[in-house]
């Protein structure tokens, strides 16, 4: 059966990316016989341009009634001055929020021939392999009071709210993924200052129970972003709120050199999904034909795997991915020795030849979840 996927591509070097995702799955079609209907539509800074708004009510209706939802980027410098409630931003915001999508999965695999583009020694970024779950619509982002006020404006507050029901459903999800991966899983906070902390912590505790054979220990967020860098390799599944998810799964980008490296799923409670590059429009190579589109032609295989049921499929951009990079080809954010850079379009090229060809398997093949 045909399937249809909404595509966002957002700003900046979203819309470069997006044509690999595209590219991508006109070749998975081709090899395995699938039909693919993909309807475009506009997010952020570009819908703010065609439509006043960065979440149009088409584009929502659209996202609602597809299979699956592909997203870019959103956010630039031309609408940076914006009051917040109307930045491309927002429209990110509240795609997330309106389809429910309260579980973020940040795979992040150590890519072996990747290792020289870390900033970490080799024997600290080559062996890891682990799943960040991030809490996307709850928290600091979307708590109410967040204002200026006062008589000049002087005073603001934002606002970290969770309900227990919230916690619950993403600490579940986390204990899910740690039983099908290693079992182990750790719950960062910042349980020695916030209440909203304390009460994660206690539904960790709570939910443990539930997973005997899932190991679980708690940290606070600033150790924790220390450990990211000193000793990545010891984590298998982490937990946490909506800001530190967002702030860690930059930093652990580093493990394998470049935010240009990190897919991710979004996912609700009925099983909708949108998957998109970790990163953002990065304005600063935007239109250059620089952008490493490995994050978003992932998060394409993800989106197979995970809302279409095509985990072989899937795994065939995943291949195609590591056999391009195997073969020494890289895009300029990722400073390799010896490799052969090449551009955007290039790279998608170069993705989507081996997808077609069905590049064999390796024996140290990434695994992403
Ligand atoms: N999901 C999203 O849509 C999302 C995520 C993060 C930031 N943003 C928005 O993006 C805009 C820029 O923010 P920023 O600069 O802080 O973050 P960014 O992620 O866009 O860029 C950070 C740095 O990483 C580089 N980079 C990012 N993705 C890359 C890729 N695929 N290939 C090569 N290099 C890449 C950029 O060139 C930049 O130097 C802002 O408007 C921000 O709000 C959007
Ligand atoms: C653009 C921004 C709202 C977004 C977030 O903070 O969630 C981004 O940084 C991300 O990681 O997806
Ligand atoms: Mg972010």
């Amino acid at each position: 059966m045909k399937k249809k996927i909404a595509i966002l591509p957002g700003d900046g070097i979203g819309r470069e990316i997006a044509s690999g995702a595209a590219a991508a799955l006109e070749a998975v079609g081709k090899r395995f016989g699938h039909e693919f209907e993909l309807e475009y539509a506009d997010i952020g800074g570009a819908a703010i341009d065609s439509h006043g708004t960065p979440l149009p009510e088409s584009t929502l209706a659209l996202a609602k009634n597809s299979d699956a939802i592909l997203l870019g980027a959103v956010g630039g410098l031309k609408w940076d001055s914006l009051p917040s409630a109307e930045r491309p931003e927002r429209g990110l915001l509240a795609i997330r929020k309106e389809l429910g999508l309260f579980a973020n999965l940040r795979p992040i695999p150590s890519f072996k021939t990747l290792v020289q583009s870390s900033p970490l020694k080799p024997e600290i970024a080559g062996n890891v392999n682990m799943l960040i779950v991030r809490e996307l619509t709850g928290g600091l982002y979307f708590g109410k009071p967040s204002e200026r006020r006062g008589d000049n404006n002087e005073v603001v507050v934002d606002t970290l709210q969770y309900t227990r029901a919230e916690i619950e459903r993403i600490v579940v999800k986390a204990f899910e993924f740690a039983k099908a991966r290693d079992g182990r899983l750790t719950s960062v906070d910042k349980a020695n200052v916030l209440e909203s902390s304390r009460m994660w912590r206690e539904i960790v505790n709570e939910k443990a129970a539930d997973y005997p054979d899932v190991t679980v220990d708690h940290m606070y967020v600033d150790a924790a972003a220390m450990k990211l860098i000193s000793n990545p390799g010891q984590f298998d599944v982490i937990v946490t709120e909506n800001l530190f998810g967002d702030i860690l799964s930059d930093e652990a980008s580093m493990i394998t050199g470049s935010l240009g490296m990190l897919p991710s799923a979004s996912l609700s409670e009925s099983g909708l999904g949108l998957y998109e590059p970790v990163h953002g429009s990065a304005p600063d190579i935007a239109g250059q034909n620089k952008a490493n589109p490995l994050a978003m032609i992932l998060s394409t295989a993800l989106m197979l795997k995970y809302s279409l049921d095509m985990r072989l499929e899937g795994e065939s951009i995943e291949r195609a991915v590591q056999s391009v990079l195997n073969d020494g080809y890289c895009t300029p954010d990722l400073q390799m020795e010896g490799s052969t850079v090449v551009g955007t379009d290039k790279m998608i090229e170069l993705v989507i030849e081996r997808v077609a060809d069905d590049a064999p398997a390796y024996a140290d093949e990434v695994v992403y979840m």
